[in-house]
């Protein structure tokens, strides 16, 4: 991590994006206005005039300027990434993080939004590859006047959170552990594996270096094609998880720096362990029990304290290189030549707000669903009520936030705390469908909620 990062929350910037309806006729009334100042834009949203039913005649609800914009139906994902992402070129390659994330009911387009299913026309590709593109154009600039060992690359990190643990997207969908360590830090790490000689190793979630947009875009065509898809209450494509794509500058000596330090962990391992059990060992041989069970020391035993000792000196060498790895990675970010080193985008593709819901589940679609999705959908719901706890807390300005209470918050933890000087957008899709109202005041609600929260509009 680079060593510039402190523990400060980075302000969020809300969008709507509504998807198109070329075939609706009764679709949701939407205005929208600006703020006195001209920077926000509020919207009021209401039922159509003929809605029948119960909900007939609800009145119109009116959002606070807390949206930066409004998309039309009609702008296509070009015109989200150079209103949303564009501007935030400048910040990455400063070596900041900056974080987008997609929020909204099922099939309302965040999938579409964040990915894109056209991966060539420069119109519909999602952010992510078109931030990839930008950032390849603008990373061969630097590399064409870089040294050979300082070349530029970017190293994709793309995995998904489903239940309690993230699935690596880039390493044949390997579960790993989502936990917090004892530096407070979230690690996301896969299965223990035992090597040759005792060492063990625990991969965290895989960076892969691309060197070209085409590799980039291979490598996450084939991450997309392990991602987990159901049947949501509206469609039978819907993601039944909250997808993260990392797009970071990174360079061979810091991939090599990296790798170091995850060698010289396997390293320590066993001798952390040896030192453990030579202390246990002599402590255990040094008393003995008398007839009440009652511990004594064992007059015929003396604990040798050297050989405890010479385990202790050689855990301790271990884990001076171990410091000293980590020392190299500082070093790398101290000595690089490019200030972008360690920049990163961050997009998330959460999974859809209403995957499952009492009501829908017992109508034809949602009765479509498997036991197993309708406890995902649970999971999802407690995730996403787990994410407004915390950008409540964060608009309270409460010292303590709630990060732990979810899978997801944890992961988002890094994110959201970020970098100085860094950024966080969220956009919510909705749809103008009059069957989805309920569900578009819902996303609409939150994101006016998160405008309030986390804008300079506050
Ligand atoms: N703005 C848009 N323009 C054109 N098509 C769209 C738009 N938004 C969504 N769609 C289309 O609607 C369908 C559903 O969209 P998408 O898969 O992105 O939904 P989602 O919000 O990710 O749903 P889920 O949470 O269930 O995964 C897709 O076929 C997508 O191409």
């Amino acid at each position: 991590m680079p060593p510039k990062q402190v523990q400060q929350l980075t302000s969020f910037k809300v969008y709507i994006r509504w998807r198109p309806l070329p075939d609706e006729p009764d679709a949701v009334e939407i205005t929208k206005a600006q703020n006195q100042t001209g920077d926000y834009q509020l919207v009021t949203i209401s039922q159509p005039s003929q809605t029948a039913g119960p909900s007939r005649g609800t009145k119109p609800w009116t959002s606070g300027a807390s949206f930066t914009k409004v998309f039309e139906p009609s702008d296509d994902n070009r015109a989200v990434f150079e209103n949303v992402v564009s501007q935030t070129f400048p910040r990455v390659m400063n070596g900041k993080i900056c974080n987008f994330f997609a929020y909204g009911h099922t099939g309302s387009g965040k999938t579409h939004t964040i990915v894109g299913y056209d991966h060539q026309d420069i119109h519909q590709t999602g952010l992510t590859l078109s931030a990839g593109k930008e950032l390849f154009q603008r990373l061969e600039e630097l590399n064409s006047r870089t040294s050979d060992d300082q070349q530029l690359a970017v190293g994709l990190r793309m995995y998904e959170v489903r239940k309690k643990s993230a699935f690596d997207l880039l390493n044949g969908h390997t579960e790993c552990f989502v936990r917090e360590g004892p530096d407070g830090k979230t690690h996301i790490r896969g299965e223990t594996e035992t090597l040759q000689g005792g060492k063990v190793r625990v991969r965290p979630i895989l960076i892969v270096p691309c060197w070209s947009f085409d590799q980039l875009r291979k490598e996450i065509e084939k991450g997309l094609a392990l991602r987990a898809t159901g049947t949501s209450t509206v469609h039978d494509k819907s993601s039944r998880t909250h997808a993260v794509f990392e797009l970071e500058v990174v360079n061979k000596a810091l991939i090599e720096a990296r790798d170091d330090v995850i060698e010289k962990q396997s390293e320590l391992v066993p001798h952390g362990k040896h030192a453990t059990d030579v202390y246990l060992e002599e402590n255990s041989k040094a008393y003995i029990q008398d007839a009440d069970g009652k511990f004594m020391l064992n007059p015929d035993y003396t604990i040798n304290r050297d050989r405890i000792a010479a385990a202790e000196t050689t855990k301790r060498e271990y884990e001076e290189r171990l410091e000293a790895a980590e020392a190299r990675v500082l070093e790398v970010f101290a000595t690089s030549q490019h200030p972008c080193l360690g920049g990163k985008f961050v997009f998330v593709d959460l999974a859809g707000s209403e995957y499952y819901d009492q009501k829908a589940s017992s109508s034809a679609a949602g009765s479509k669903q498997t036991a197993e999705e309708r406890q995902e959908g649970r999971q999802i719901n407690s995730d996403l009520f787990a994410l407004k706890e915390v950008i409540r807390a964060r608009a309270l300005n409460q010292s303590r936030i709630p990060f732990r209470s979810s899978p997801l918050t944890m992961v988002l933890r890094e994110y959201f705390l970020g970098s100085e000087d860094g950024f966080s957008a969220m956009i919510l899709t909705v749809s103008p469908a009059a069957d989805q109202y309920a569900a578009t005041l819902n996303t609409v609600k939150y994101g006016n909620l998160v405008g309030i929260a986390g804008g300079d509009n506050a």
